[in-house]
């Protein structure tokens, strides 16, 4: 259900079509059955082993009409499972988007990465089985129907044989299942090995004991896992087997059975038997049908479910269009008001509570913050940069307050390298920017050997962390915002390089009339801003030896 709910979210399934696809395609089959069965009795009648061309062309156009119903149903299906995975993405990836940034913090890439893509996949992967799965189950009816015309008998005889024997195949199928699900832990848990070898191939080098334990754990992994997809393998061959047995054992039924309690000619017994030839087929389809898609399903129920924890933790509406981001460009003065922020205790975790920290910076100003590890600073960061909503106090540009209405207006005047920056290798909304530009400020951040602008997008960003930082501030610095916002960016930099950035760069960009407030640790240059505040276990701010 949850699949079909997936499936049919934002683009409507063409039902209509589809069941006379599948319909004329069982029907086409039936048609099948019944000329081997009408042609096999001429030859009986009459003796004659010519061929009758008229039964003959009639089987061919049968076959067609199969043919042509099956490519139909199942290319339609594939189109559309495709348009609704489509819609889905595009729907996860608009409320990740319009996510709460702590909130993203929270529910971590792992599960967002899952559902977006692994989920997504395995969904479209599967979900051709819906439609061999309907068309088998209407082939099935269509042929019980069939075999029922032929002898009430046979008909009871088979629908008890194949529900027995469904039930049986569907019950070792779970049991299958949950092997393969142990399996899948299994190979997990070799990953995480594999991972540690290769992640932590330094470590491991470096430390003897460490290598033995990790070749230990290693070699765990690799019985544990072999030995579960053996299992796994075995109870597939198991399964086939059981299958194979179980048809048999249905033809066995027809033929020993079946005549000793009604009457029957030979010929029907004939006509009975090739009917259940044909519905084993159509059969085996809708039980591994149904086993494949339990996976599908569950991969679309954990989907649907962290789309709807996304819309209710969907912390900003979809913006209205014309929205006016340039209202606070000419902005004089931002002041942070009796900032607080708490993350809450958890297990063992004793919770960090910030705040109240009240600081304000003047337009043009170089603003420092300094602080001891753990104090706060990456946190106040967040907030001054409107990603994390304060729990308690204000920011107010001007006379303005910055609320849910003006967050995005906010935002939109600070560029920022924060301490988990991502680098884009392409140059999003940065058209307007001449490539002459960004050549001269590769130049000045010294990486004109070690990066170039190919297109609209940099020829590598594998660099080294400090050259990384480097380009991620040419970028910020190309977004031209009023305002930006570094979290230890000197950090990773040469001594050459820090000094250039507290001495030029720095006065540099404030004479171009940015406001710039950057933690840092860097005190012999504490002097190259215009006021610092130091924070103290994210419990206050107080006066650096800067004026405030
Ligand atoms: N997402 C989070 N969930 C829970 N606690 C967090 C989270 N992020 C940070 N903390 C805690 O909040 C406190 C402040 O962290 P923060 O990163 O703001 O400090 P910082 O001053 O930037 O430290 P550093 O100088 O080491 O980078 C720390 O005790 C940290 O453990």
């Amino acid at each position: 259900m949850n699949l079909y709910r997936l499936l049919t979210r934002d683009t409507p399934l063409p039902l209509r079509w589809l069941i006379l696809a599948a319909l004329a395609s069982s029907i086409a089959t039936l048609g099948v059955l019944a000329l081997v069965n009408l042609a096999a009795g001429n030859i009986e009648d009459s003796g004659e082993d010519k061929v009758d061309w008229i039964t003959a062309g009639a089987f061919v156009l049968a076959l067609g009409a199969y043919a042509a119903g099956e490519v139909f149903l199942l290319r339609r299906f594939a189109s559309h499972v495709e348009a609704a995975i489509d819609a889905v993405r595009m729907t996860l990836i608009r409320q990740v988007r319009d996510l709460a940034p702590e909130t993203l913090d929270k529910t971590g890439e792992g599960q967002l990465f899952e559902s977006i893509t692994q989920s997504t996949h395995a969904i479209s992967q599967n979900s051709q089985y819906i439609a061999i799965a309907f068309r088998s189950a209407l082939l099935v009816i269509v042929l019980m129907g069939y075999i029922l015309y032929l002898s009430m008998m046979a008909f009871v005889l088979v629908t008890v044989t194949v529900l027995i024997a469904g039930f049986v195949y569907h019950k070792r199928g779970k049991a299958a299942m949950e092997a393969h699900i142990a399996a899948f832990g299994q190979d997990q848990r070799l990953f995480n090995r594999i991972t540690d070898l290769l992640d932590g191939w330094k470590e491991v080098r470096m430390f003897q004991p460490r290598r033995a334990a990790l070749k230990t754990a290693y070699d765990a992994a690799v019985n544990d896992a072999a030995e579960s997809r053996i299992e796994v393998q075995n109870r597939g061959f198991e399964q086939y087997i059981f299958g194979q047995v179980a048809f048999y054992f249905l033809l066995g039924v027809v033929v020993f059975v079946a005549p000793s309690y009604t009457e029957m000619t030979s010929e029907d017994l004939s006509k009975i038997s090739t009917a259940v030839l044909f519905i084993i087929a159509p059969i085996g389809l809708v039980i591994q049908s149904v086993a494949v898609l339990g996976a599908s399903e569950a991969a679309a129920g954990r989907t649907l479910a962290l789309s709807a924890q996304l819309k209710e933790q969907a912390a900003y509406p979809t913006p209205r269009p014309n929205l006016n981001y340039g209202l606070l460009d000419d902005f004089q003065e931002i002041t942070f008001e009796g900032i607080e922020y708490e993350y809450p205790a958890a297990g063992e975790d004793r919770g960090f509570h910030l705040g109240p920290v009240s600081l304000s910076v003047k337009r043009g100003e170089i603003l420092f913050i300094s602080g001891g590890n753990g104090s706060g600073k990456s946190t106040l960061m967040r907030i001054l940069t409107g990603l994390y909503t304060p729990h308690a106090g204000r920011i107010r540009v001007d006379n303005r307050q910055i609320g849910s209405a003006n967050i995005r207006e906010y935002r939109s005047l600070i560029a920022s390298v924060l301490s988990d920056f991502h680098l884009f290798e392409r140059l999003y909304g940065l058209d307007h920017v001449r490539p002459e530009e960004i050549g001269a400020q590769l130049r000045a951040f010294g990486l004109e050997s070690v990066v170039r602008l190919e297109g609209d997008a940099f020829s590598s960003v594998q660099l080294s962390t400090g050259q990384r930082k480097r380009l991620a501030l040419v970028v910020a610095i190309l977004e031209d915002r009023p305002l930006i916002v570094l979290d230890e960016w000197a950090a990773d930099q040469d001594p050459e390089f820090r000094k250039k950035f507290y001495r030029d760069i720095l006065p540099m960009l404030r004479d171009q009339g940015k406001t710039i407030i950057a933690i840092t640790h860097d005190d012999h240059y504490f002097d190259a801003g215009d006021r610092r505040v130091h924070l103290s276990e994210g419990t206050h701010a107080r006066n650096g030896e800067g004026v405030m």
